[in-house]
């Protein structure tokens, strides 16, 4: 059915669709792509079946909104589907045993880590925009669950939040299951749910591409390496599992951006380097990397694994349309768990706002062989409110309104807020926060990304 003139679908009600039920064959996986704003239903009848590795339960409905994912199964299962997707076929060609084998080789080595007291694998993923980065640390963090470990899983992709909004890069220790209609699932912000929360430890950037201002990104991501090495060598269970990270495609485009893999390598001493889906990526990480050392006794190993034929080419205007859903949820929750963010007006002199300058301004005018110290206070400049602030986000970060620019920018989010108005004649800002209360007397910093939206 369609709108007259305009040629819109007009959603139906998924009660009022007929339901669809499908055989899907062992190895194989039914997928499916479903737009923002329509929902999908998807019940699992019988056998077994599981999304970017995370097992289905039976006779359970999942709903799927605003994504594309496949339902694989390894021995065969029927699953009942409604709703109004966009497009759904079954693929009997997948890179799921590929995959799987990725995860028993680690947990080789884990096992062998557990013997001799030693580390567990750092896997690094790298590949292109879509090539199923994120979707390969999905599958591996969570056969890592299920074979009852605790991967810590980083997001160095700022594109896209992990457990939070969109312009971070974060880490969470994955001791529970994923939930699967929420992509990584759901942390304290979302509200109660029936799948355990995870609690992410989160920096914000403020920025989509690592390369618009490396003086920010590469702290922020030593920063994290910091907290998840700390990690490994403190928590028994977490040594031996090791570490599952992400990153964001824009760094395996081009030399220039090889320092940068460099510099993720090293900080979280990298034992696996895995690329996905460009043979050229793949050639020149395993000369530059393979074999070479990776914390005192081991050595890295480039792994090279094929792109998964379901990978999805997103473009800008959906990548926003992710954004604004994760930006929507944090402060309202999701559909099935509504939350009461609290609307406040604030004047001008409580809020410290720093503002991230643009590093290739910023480059030219300093001076060769600038301190850290420089180059950190050029990073941010003090900014007043103003209208063009107007639904943008602020970070609250864990540094005092004081601390110096480093400070501010090295420290951990505690929250956000949202701007909803600037009154420039009285000087009077209202906000939106997840909860009610004072604001907490902190620093707060100003980024693009996620762009300004109004939630
Ligand atoms: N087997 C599959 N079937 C259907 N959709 C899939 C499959 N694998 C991945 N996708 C979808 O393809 C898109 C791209 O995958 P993914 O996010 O894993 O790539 P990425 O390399 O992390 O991308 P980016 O670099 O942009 O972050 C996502 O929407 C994902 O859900």
């Amino acid at each position: 059915m369609a709108l007259p003139g305009l040629g819109l679908a007009v959603p139906l009600e998924p009660e009022s669709q007929p339901s669809t039920i499908y055989e899907i064959e062992e190895r194989m996986e039914w997928r499916f792509e479903i737009a923002f704003g329509l929902e999908l239903e998807v019940k699992l009848l019988s056998g077994n079946a599981e999304v970017f590795g995370t097992e289905l339960a039976p006779k359970q409905t999942y709903i799927f909104t605003g994504t594309s994912a496949a339902i694989y199964t390894w021995h065969g299962c029927r699953i009942e589907v409604k709703g109004d997707f966009q497009s759904q076929y079954i693929a009997d060609e997948t890179p799921m045993t590929m995959y799987t084998n990725l995860h028993f080789a680690l947990e080789r080595i884990r096992e062998q880590a557990t013997v001799n007291m030693g580390q567990g694998p750092r896997i690094l993923i790298l590949g292109p925009s879509d090539a199923g980065k994120t979707s390969l640390a999905k599958i591996l963090t969570a056969y890592a669950s299920r074979a009852g470990r605790q991967p810590i899983t980083v997001n160095l992709d700022p594109r896209e939040g992990m457990l939070t909004i969109p312009g971070t890069i974060s880490t969470a220790a994955f001791s529970s299951v994923i939930d699967v209609e929420q992509g990584w699932g759901s942390s304290p912000t979302n509200g109660p749910t029936q799948v355990p929360v995870k609690l992410p430890l989160v920096y914000y950037y403020g920025l989509a591409n690592p390369e618009e201002n490396p003086d920010v990104y590469k702290p922020l991501a030593t920063r994290a390496a910091l907290s998840v090495m700390n990690r490994l060598q403190e928590d028994e269970e977490a040594r031996v599992t090791g570490c599952i990270i992400d990153t964001p495609g824009s760094i395996s485009y081009g030399k220039r951006n090889y320092e940068l893999i460099h510099h993720i390598i090293s900080e979280f001493s990298v034992s696996v380097l895995v690329t996905l889906g460009s043979e050229r990526l793949a050639s020149e990480m395993a000369r530059k990397f393979h074999g070479q050392k990776a914390g005192t006794s081991e050595t890295i190993t480039v792994l090279k694994l094929d792109k998964s034929g379901g990978c999805v080419d997103r473009d800008i205007e959906h990548m926003h349309q992710t954004q604004r859903a994760q930006l929507r949820e944090y402060f309202h929750g999701e559909r099935t768990n509504s939350l009461s963010p609290h609307t406040q007006q604030v004047d001008f002199d409580q809020l410290t706002i720093f503002k991230i300058v643009d590093s290739s301004a910023l480059l030219s005018s300093l001076l060769p062989g600038g301190e850290e110290e420089d180059a950190a206070s050029a990073i941010y400049e003090q900014v007043m409110p103003s209208p063009e602030m107007q639904n943008s986000v602020l970070a609250i970060v864990d540094a005092e309104r004081n601390d110096s620019p480093q400070s501010v920018r090295d420290a951990n989010v505690i929250g956000f807020i949202h701007i909803s108005e600037v009154d420039e004649k009285k000087k009077k800002v209202k906000l939106l926060s997840p909860a009610s209360g004072r604001l907490p007397n902190k620093a707060m910093i100003w980024g693009t990304c996620p762009e300004p939206v109004d939630i």
